[in-house]
């Protein structure tokens, strides 16, 4: 190891959709979407081949069995990506044919590279942890295919870090503090991930990675699906013209959770196929266009005014901190005559209750399980804990897990504990994150035991 010659380590987030799920993908609406503490990670080693035109390329992600993906990219052959042994991963091959197609890069070299995700992303049945001074990881027996996932966006952030990290190799002195460097990340990350998916996503998950939380609003799908083939010469042009030279007009403003108010995730083991969900939606939409979008609008609407209403409370922290903390107490009270005396929190629960009430109409009409009654029932009873603001099941909805807002100090293990309505929530060990990519030390992934 000690013969590379460069060493950088990053990490990326994962997410949550707060507000605008389905919506997102249409550009009209923006989303509220939170990055989450659990992170993919990348540590990447590169050696200049003196003399060499060829790349050799090592990707490991031993923490499930030990998985290893090979490759020797050629500039000869427009960089074509073959496994050495035949071995799938369309997540890394699209990263990697793009980043090569668009640095195009001629100086032989030897990039090794070493994916690390946090526990979040993955159900840790039968794993073991193994730690440093620093950090902690679950090593599994199985391949990453056959681990369940959890819905924080594993895929999204393996893109954007395996983006990053190659993007450091060609580009020197990569800051990733630097608003250009991330948006550069972000234009590669968002095409390998919607070719790998195969279908385009509104792409919320890939920004938050990039850039944190924000409130998210989507690039029109044709500037990725309009691209030539990848066997067609031009692709390599063409990329550069939409990465260097376009306006996606995408936006992605940072927003934070106020002070005092934190986001409790709860996993219910269950997970739904957003694919299958959008595509229900979808049909449901264009049966009826007109009723489609009065609903959008509605839930719209009411997105807006939620969105609005937090930037509030972080003004009413500002400027009245004793005020705000008073707003806090009433949550942590959860007393109805309290809570009336704060406008800034019936707007929230009124505009959350509409959007819920939107999403089971939808559920019913379309058949697809965004907000089915047994999670209905779920989220009611978290509202009445103590310092719940408000809940919902986050992105395209389902089984997957549900989403609080809470205050800091109430205390959800206790309170649910031995609750047999409760019996089917595991409280995950997360929180807001307000930074997308990350510089980490390299040191920091050596010798977990
Ligand atoms: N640690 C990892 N190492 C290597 N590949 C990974 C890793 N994590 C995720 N992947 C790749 O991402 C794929 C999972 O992507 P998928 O989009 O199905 O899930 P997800 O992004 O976690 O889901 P969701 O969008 O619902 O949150 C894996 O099959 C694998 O190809
Ligand atoms: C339904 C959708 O709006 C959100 C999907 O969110 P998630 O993958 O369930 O977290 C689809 C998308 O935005 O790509």
């Amino acid at each position: 190891m000690s013969s590379f010659e460069k060493v950088q380590a990053f990490s990326a987030p994962g997410k949550a959709l707060l507000a605008g799920g389905y919506l997102v993908l249409d550009p009209n609406y923006r989303s509220y979407v939170v990055a989450v503490s659990a992170r993919m990670h990348a540590v990447v080693k590169s050696l200049d081949l003196k003399q060499k035109t060829h790349f050799e390329l090592e990707i490991l992600s031993s923490q499930f069995n030990n998985d290893c993906w090979i490759y020797t990219l050629n500039p000869s052959d427009g960089y074509a990506i073959i496994e050495k042994d035949g071995k799938k991963n369309p997540f890394i091959e699209m990263v990697l044919f793009n980043l090569f197609s668009y640095f195009r890069p001629q100086q032989g070299k030897r990039i090794l590279i070493e994916i690390f995700s946090d526990d979040g992303y993955h159900s840790q049945l039968n794993s073991v942890l193994k730690r440093n001074s620093y950090k902690k990881f679950s090593y599994h027996t199985n391949s990453i295919t056959e681990v369940p996932k959890t819905g924080l966006g594993s895929s999204a952030g393996l893109v954007t870090v395996l983006t990053t990290a190659l993007v450091s190799t060609f580009k020197s002195n990569l800051d990733v503090q630097n608003y250009e460097s991330l948006q550069l990340i972000h234009g590669l990350a968002q095409v390998a991930h919607c070719q790998a998916q195969g279908k385009i996503g509104s792409g919320f998950d890939v920004a938050a990675a990039t850039f944190g939380s924000i409130v998210y609003r989507r690039f029109v799908p044709e500037l990725i699906s309009e691209l030539p083939e990848h066997s067609e010469v031009n692709y390599s042009a063409k990329l550069r013209t939409l990465i260097d030279d376009t306006n996606w007009k995408v936006s992605h403003t940072r927003v934070r959770l106020p002070d005092g108010l934190r986001l409790v995730m709860g996993d219910v083991n269950n997970g739904s196929e957003t694919t299958k969900l959008v595509s229900k939606v979808k049909a449901w939409y264009n049966s009826n266009p007109s009723r489609g979008l009065e609903i959008y609008q509605n839930i719209n609407s009411n997105n807006e005014k939620w969105m609005a209403a937090l930037t509030e409370l972080d003004l009413l922290n500002r400027k009245a901190p004793n005020t705000y903390s008073k707003l806090l107490e009433a949550l942590d009270a959860q007393d109805e005559v309290l809570l009336k005396q704060w406008p800034e929190l019936i707007k929230i629960r009124q505009a959350v209750k509409e959007i819920r009430h939107n999403f089971r109409h939808i559920t019913r009409e379309s058949g697809a399980d965004i907000e089915p009654p047994i999670q209905t029932i779920l989220l009611d009873n978290c509202l009445k804990l103590k310092g719940i603001l408000t809940g919902v099941i986050p992105g395209a909805g389902g089984y997957d897990a549900i989403v609080l807002i809470a205050t800091e100090n109430s205390n959800l293990q206790l309170q649910t504990k031995d609750k047999k309505e409760f019996a089917a929530v595991t409280w995950l060990d997360l929180h807001q994150e307000d930074v997308g990519v990350k510089q980490e030390n390299p040191v920091h992934y050596q010798n977990f035991v």
